[in-house]
């Protein structure tokens, strides 16, 4: 039975159309600054989310950590939504790598407001860790893949800046974003001083990111990525395929999204499942099932259905991308209502 893949949009494989754009890249020593393809890209990101330089690494995380590092010292504290990726999925790299101590703000399907920034920030006191720097997230996972609205994003920034914050924004699923909302990722990302963006995720990229920001904070971020390790040598042959997915792929995002709100509407009307398709902004879609989340995600990889947990005790997620088509939607569904009935 051919397994429909839902765990995550990081599963994408590479297209022969990408494949070819790999295969035919121009490459040079990266370490150098030789490789005319990352170059090429580097240029391109920084340009298209309006932001000064930009620098090719291997993962979202590594753009995430190497934000961090490069804006924070040892002792200085992160403010962070409490379902941040950074604080969940990262290997407890904010203390373990930079002794930065991250500070988990509850917000509401990720976001935060204002006041929520106002009231986290420490006064400058012997006692107090310094807090400086906000990361947000946008899409927000754990959120359900919502998007910030624009004017929303922008007073909690300016909230931040007024506090003398820096702002970094995990944008692993940025174009989602901007494609739900219409508008080019600059509309975020020009407002930051550091923003990662995932090649690798819906963009069907097989590896590789992005951390664009203030020309010194990438000239920070690109000493520390040497210091882990991160120096890539002919690497023009993955930032090929990342042009190749931000030529290509990015206007297509609107059909995960499509894909998403088609499975939340079946889903919601499978008996023992409850879905709020109305709160399905990008490419994930929450589920809650009558049973534990492992048990439900078992009983679906029983019928080759493949999920994640999303955090919440009965609840799995759904992630739409490149490899599942409108009809493995209707025929996850089937498996599904048979799984369940
Ligand atoms: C918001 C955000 N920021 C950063 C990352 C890290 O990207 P990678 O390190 O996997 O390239 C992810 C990956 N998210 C993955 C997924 O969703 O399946 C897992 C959870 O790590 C992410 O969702």
């Amino acid at each position: 039975m051919k397994r429909i893949d839902f765990r995550s949009d990081t599963v994408t494989q590479p297209t022969a159309a990408m494949r070819r754009a790999i295969a035919d890249a121009e490459v040079g020593d990266d370490v150098y600054g030789e490789d005319p393809t990352v170059l090429r890209l580097e240029a391109q990101v920084a340009e298209r989310l309006g932001l000064e330089a930009a620098v090719f690494v291997p993962s979202g995380t590594q753009a995430n950590q190497l934000a961090i590092g490069a804006h924070c010292r040892q002792g200085d504290e992160v403010l962070t939504e409490a379902g941040s990726h950074i604080l969940h999925y990262e290997g407890g790299a904010v203390p373990a790598l930079w002794g930065v101590q991250p500070q988990p703000l509850p917000g509401e399907r990720g976001l935060l407001s204002p006041e929520d920034v106002r009231a986290a920030v420490r006064e400058d006191n012997i006692h107090n860790p310094r807090t400086r720097l906000l990361s947000l997230e946008n899409t927000h996972n754990r959120g359900g893949g919502s998007v910030w609205p624009v004017a929303r994003f922008r007073s909690v920034v300016e909230a931040a800046r007024k506090a003398g914050l820096a702002v970094h924004l995990d944008g692993a699923r940025l174009f989602n974003a901007g494609v739900a909302l219409g508008v080019p990722v600059s509309a975020w990302a020009s407002l930051t001083d550091s923003t990662a963006v995932c090649f690798s995720k819906g963009l069907g990229a097989p590896v590789g990111s992005a951390l664009a920001g203030r020309a010194d904070v990438i000239r920070e971020a690109r000493r520390l990525r040497k210091r882990l390790g991160g120096g890539m040598r002919q690497a023009g042959i993955l930032a090929a395929a990342a042009l190749h997915a931000l030529e290509h792929h990015v206007d297509r995002l609107a059909d995960d999204h499509a894909n998403a709100r088609r499975l939340a509407v079946g889903l919601a009307e499978v008996p023992g499942v409850k879905v709020d398709a109305s709160r399905v902004e990008t490419n994930m879609v929450f589920a809650e099932f009558s049973r534990p989340a492992l048990e439900a995600l078992s009983l679906l990889e029983r019928h080759g259905v493949l999920t994640n947990p999303a955090g919440a005790p009965r609840t799995l997620r759904f992630v739409t991308h490149l490899d599942v088509s409108a009809a493995d939607i209707d025929e996850a569904l089937g498996r599904i209502r048979r799984a369940v009935s």
